[in-house]
């Protein structure tokens, strides 16, 4: 089916500046969020699904996005989390043997607001030179002050707590009960390939809320605890830093992926900052100190754990580094059973090359109940 695309739409960046563009299906619609943008070349239902988005506005750099359909298979989570998309061509006609849907009627089903035909190439540029920042997409094109009001309303990622938006409210279990190992997981916003990686590797998962209290999750007797992904700051999220901290002193099995790993830097210290303009493809280069080998991997993050306050720390190992601008990607706790990584070992889009940091955990899990 093929739509006409006549309605005029915009972006327009807390700075003033503005991208024009069309509006998906001919809606009349009207997001914001922080503005980001993935360099991924394929797994744009992944992305458009992952709980770690939530609150931001999508810009893809592929120029065809919706090509090959929708399949539900590949959700992260079971609603777009994405606040708004934007692209530079959306294809209306997909082509493939697995599809359930087409991508608009994905989209559509998610209510999601999605502008195409924007030089997504200098809006890129323009946000790698100038930084993250808030951002309104509309039809309303011919209204930017009362944007310009809109937009300045809107909350700054810089200090938002948004983990407690999208964890679970109540408890649910993932995989076969019968498995080998019990894992005690914290929902900041875990994305599903994350529970099917452990679920392989013989784990049975029980997932808690966010704000779950430690003597709740141990009364389930796991063998081990799991700090997951999820968008926002990491810092206002005291009392799960509080949380870690007594898995920790308890020498648990912990492992963190993501918020989980800025988390578990946080119980021990370690600040974190806001970045420029964040890590978000599936081609990030990262050297495994360990290993000395490198990993290609798929990142999602605009928060990172200071480097320096990394190093110094005498609790703390840095296991790996991103090859491109040096940030810390990994940690290890060197007198606890406790390990995290900055990027998404479990895929979900992207290669598969850090998925034996699941195994270690499984490792670490047996080495303590033996
Ligand atoms: N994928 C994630 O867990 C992201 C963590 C955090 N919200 C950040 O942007 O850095």
């Amino acid at each position: 089916m093929k739509y006409q695309t006549n309605r005029k739409a915009l972006l327009l960046l807390a700075d003033g500046t503005i991208f024009y563009g069309k509006s998906v299906g001919n809606k009349e619609g009207t997001a914001f969020g922080e503005v980001c943008f993935n360099t991924g070349m394929t797994g744009y239902q992944e992305i458009f699904t992952d709980p770690s988005y939530f609150g931001q506005i999508m810009v893809t750099t592929n120029a065809h996005i919706g090509n090959y359909g929708g399949n539900n298979e590949e959700t992260e989570s079971e609603t777009v989390k994405i606040s708004g998309l934007v692209c530079r061509n959306f294809s209306y006609n997909y082509s493939r043997i697995r599809v359930d849907e087409s991508l608009q009627s994905f989209l559509d089903r998610n209510n999601l607001f999605v502008i195409s035909d924007v030089d997504t190439r200098a809006l890129v540029s323009y946000i790698r030179d100038n930084g993250a920042m808030n951002a309104i997409i509309s039809t309303d094109v011919d209204n930017v002050d009362e944007l310009k009001k809109q937009l300045a309303e809107v909350p700054n990622m810089h200090g938002l707590e948004l983990a407690s938006k999208v964890s679970t409210k109540e408890p649910y279990y993932f995989g076969d009960e019968n498995a080998k190992y019990k894992v005690a997981a914290i929902d900041l916003g875990i994305k599903k390939n994350i529970l099917r990686n452990m679920a392989k590797r013989d784990m049975y998962i029980k997932v808690f809320p966010y704000n779950a209290s430690y003597e709740e999750m141990k009364a389930w007797n796991p063998d081990g605890f799991f700090l997951s992904n999820g968008p926002g700051d990491p810092e206002p999220l005291k009392e799960v830093i509080a949380t870690a901290q007594k898995i920790i002193n308890d020498d648990m099995p912990l492992f963190g992926i993501c918020l989980g790993h800025q988390i578990i830097a946080l119980a021990n210290g370690i600040s974190t900052f806001k970045m420029h303009h964040g890590h978000r493809g599936i081609n990030h280069p990262v050297l495994n100190h360990g290993s000395g080998k490198g990993e290609i991997t798929s990142q999602n993050h605009g928060f990172a754990v200071n480097y320096d306050e990394a190093i110094n720390n005498p609790e703390i190992e840095v296991t790996h580094k991103h090859l491109n601008d040096q940030t810390v990607m990994g940690l290890k706790m060197k007198n606890k059973n406790c390990f995290s990584v900055q990027y998404h070992p479990e895929a979900g889009p992207g290669p598969n090359d850090a998925t034996y940091l699941f195994d270690e955990f499984v490792d670490r899990m047996s080495q303590v109940s033996v």
